[in-house]
C-alpha cells in the first residue's frame, strides 16, 4: 500500500502498533481500511467513524520513513545531551533563568508603559533563542554580539536570530517557478538563486564566528555542559556535521515552542474566564509560590491548555501551508488499527473551538491525544522540552498578570502566516494588568 496525503482531500490519520507507526490516508482509502477493521476487530462502526472523526479535525503530523545509522547516532547524541529527560532536568536552570528574564520583561514594559499593548512575540523569541544557544554551544545570557568576519559586520543577537532563524524559514518555502514547468528547467531564475545562496552563506559565516569563539573556550579549559561541547568529546565522525547539528538544534527551539506559547496566549486573551479557571487552578497548587516545573502535573488544566491548542494551532501545520506538510508514505502493505476509539464524545464538538475541557481527562500528559509531535521512528525529540517550556510560560504569565485584547486585535482573529510553521499572522498585541 503506498498512501499519500492528497492536497485537494482532508488527510485522515490511522494509527499503527509497531514500528512505523502512522499512515496518511484519504477519505476513500479510509472507507476501505475502516470496513476492515471493522471485519477483523470489536470495533462498532459508530465507535471507528467517531475517531475517524476526531482525526479530521486534528491536524497531524504524518510519519514513516527511513531511518539510517546517521539519523539514529545524530538522535542519541542529541537526547543525550540536551533533549533526553536526565539532560533536561541538567538544564532545569537555563529554562527558569529565561523565564524570569521574559517575565522581568513584561513587569519592565508595564513600569514604562502601563497602557500600551506588549508586543509578546519580540520579547519571547529572544529570549527562547538565548536558551537554544546556550544548551546547544554554551554561549552565556551575557553574550550580546559578535564579530563575524565574513560578512564585516558586528551582529546583534537580534541580527543572529534574522541570520539563523527567521530567514532560513522563510528560505525554507521559497518556491522557483520552473518546479512547476521542468520543461522550462533551462531558464535561469537567477534572483531565487542568489537569494538562497545569500542565505546559505550568511547562515555559514555566522555558524562558523560562533563555532569558532566556542572553540577558543574549550580549548582554554573552559567546560560547559551544552551540545557542543558534548560532539567534541565524542569525536565520532558527526563532528564534520558539527555546523548542520548544532544549527538544527537552535531552529528546533527556537521556533515551535514560541508558536504554541503565542497561541496558548491568544486563546487565553480571547477567553477570560478560561484564563481566570486556568488563574484558580494554578494559584490552588501554588499559593504566593511561582509557578516551577514541578508543580506542572499538578495543574492538569494547564497541559489541557498547551494539548488544545496544538490540536487548534499545531506549530508544523499552518492551515495555509497545506501543501507544504511533511508527507510520508509506506512501501509495504501494514495492519492498521484506530487511534483514539476510546475518546470522549466531547472530543468531537465544535472541531473550530478553542476547548481546553476536552483535555482535562486522568492523563492529561499525554503527548499522543494530539499527534500534534508525530509518532513512531521520527518523532519529535523535542516534546519534552517544548511542553515544559511553554507550559511553565502559559502558567507563570497567567499568574503574574491578567491578559486582555485591544479592540483592535479582536479582529486579527485566527490566521496563520503563509510561513513553514503556523504562526499567528500578527503578532499577539495584549494589554496587561499585574495581578495581586
Ligand atoms: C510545540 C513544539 C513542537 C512541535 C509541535 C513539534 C512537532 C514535531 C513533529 C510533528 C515532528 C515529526 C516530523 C516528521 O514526521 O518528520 C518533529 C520532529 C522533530 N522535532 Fe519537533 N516539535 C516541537 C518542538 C521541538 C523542539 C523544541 C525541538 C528541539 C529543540 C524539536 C526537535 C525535533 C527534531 C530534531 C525532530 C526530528 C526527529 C526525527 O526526524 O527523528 N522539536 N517535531
Amino acid at each position: 500500500m503506498s498512501v499519500m496525503a492528497r492536497r485537494d482531500i482532508p488527510p485522515y490519520l490511522v494509527h499503527q502498533g509497531g514500528a512505523n507507526s502512522v499512515v496518511v490516508l484519504n477519505a476513500k482509502e479510509i472507507a476501505k481500511e475502516a470496513t476492515m477493521i471493522e471485519r477483523y476487530s470489536s470495533i462498532s462502526t459508530r465507535k471507528l467513524s467517531n475517531a475517524l472523526a476526531i482525526l479530521t479535525f486534528n491536524k497531524c503530523m504524518v510519519a514513516t520513513s527511513d531511518y539510517n545509522e546517521f539519523h539514529k547516532v545524530s538522535k542519541r547524541h542529541l537526547l543525550a545531551s540536551t533533549l533526553g529527560s536526565s539532560a533536561q532536568k541538567r538544564h532545569r536552570v537555563h529554562r527558569e533563568i529565561m523565564m524570569d528574564r521574559i517575565c522581568k520583561k513584561f513587569h519592565a514594559h508595564l513600569r514604562g508603559h502601563p497602557s500600551e499593548p506588549v508586543n509578546f512575540r519580540k520579547i519571547f523569541k529572544l529570549e527562547l533563542f538565548g536558551l537554544g544557544l546556550k544548551q546547544g554551544m554554551g554561549i552565556g545570557r551575557e553574550f550580546k554580539s559578535i564579530y563575524v568576519k565574513e560578512l564585516g559586520a558586528t551582529l546583534s543577537k537580534e541580527e543572529l536570530f534574522k541570520i539563523l532563524v527567521a530567514d532560513p524559514l522563510e528560505g525554507a518555502i521559497e518556491v522557483d517557478w520552473r518546479d512547476f514547468f521542468p520543461y522550462l528547467k533551462w531558464i535561469p531564475n537567477k534572483k531565487f538563486e542568489i537569494k538562497l545562496q545569500q542565505m546559505f552563506s550568511n547562515r555559514q559565516a555566522v555558524m562558523n564566528a560562533l563555532i569558532k569563539q566556542q572553540r577558543t573556550r574549550v580549548q582554554a579549559g573552559e567546560a560547559v555542559d551544552c551540545y557542543f561541547d558534548y560532539l567534541l568529546s565524542q569525536s565520532t565522525s558527526l563532528s564534520e556535521q558539527l555546523l548542520m547539528l548544532l544549527w538544527e538544534d537552535l531552529i528546533g527551539t527556537s521556533d515551535t515552542t514560541l508558536v504554541a506559547t503565542e497561541w496558548a496566549m491568544y486563546e487565553l486573551c480571547r477567553s477570560p474566564d478560561r484564563q481566570k479557571h486556568l488563574y484558580s487552578e494554578i494559584q490552588k497548587i501554588c499559593g504566593h509560590e511561582k509557578l516551577a516545573e514541578d508543580k506542572l502535573n499538578q495543574i492538569p488544566y494547564l497541559s489541557a491548555v498547551f494539548q488544545e491548542t496544538l490540536r487548534k494551532h499545531s506549530p508544523p501545520t499552518s492551515d495555509t501551508s497545506l501543501s507544504i506538510r511533511v508527507r510520508r508514505y509506506t512501501s509495504w502493505r501494514i495492519a492498521i488499527s484506530i487511534y483514539g476509539c476510546n475518546m470522549d464524545e466531547n472530543m468531537l464538538e465544535t472541531p473550530d473551538e478553542w476547548k481546553p475541557e476536552r483535555f482535562v481527562y486522568e492523563d492529561s500528559m499525554d503527548m499522543h491525544k494530539t499527534m500534534a509531535f508525530g509518532a513512531g521512528k521520527r518523532v519529535c525529540i523535542g516534546a519534552l522540552q517544548a511542553m515544559t517550556i511553554s507550559c511553565v510560560a502559559i502558567g507563570r504569565l497567567v499568574q503574574e498578570f491578567s491578559w486582555s485584547l485591544m479592540d483592535e486585535e479582536k479582529v486579527h482573529e485566527n490566521v496563520d502566516s503563509m510561513g513553514l510553521t503556523s504562526h499567528k499572522l500578527h503578532p499577539l498585541l495584549p494589554i496587561l494588568k499585574h495581578r495581586n
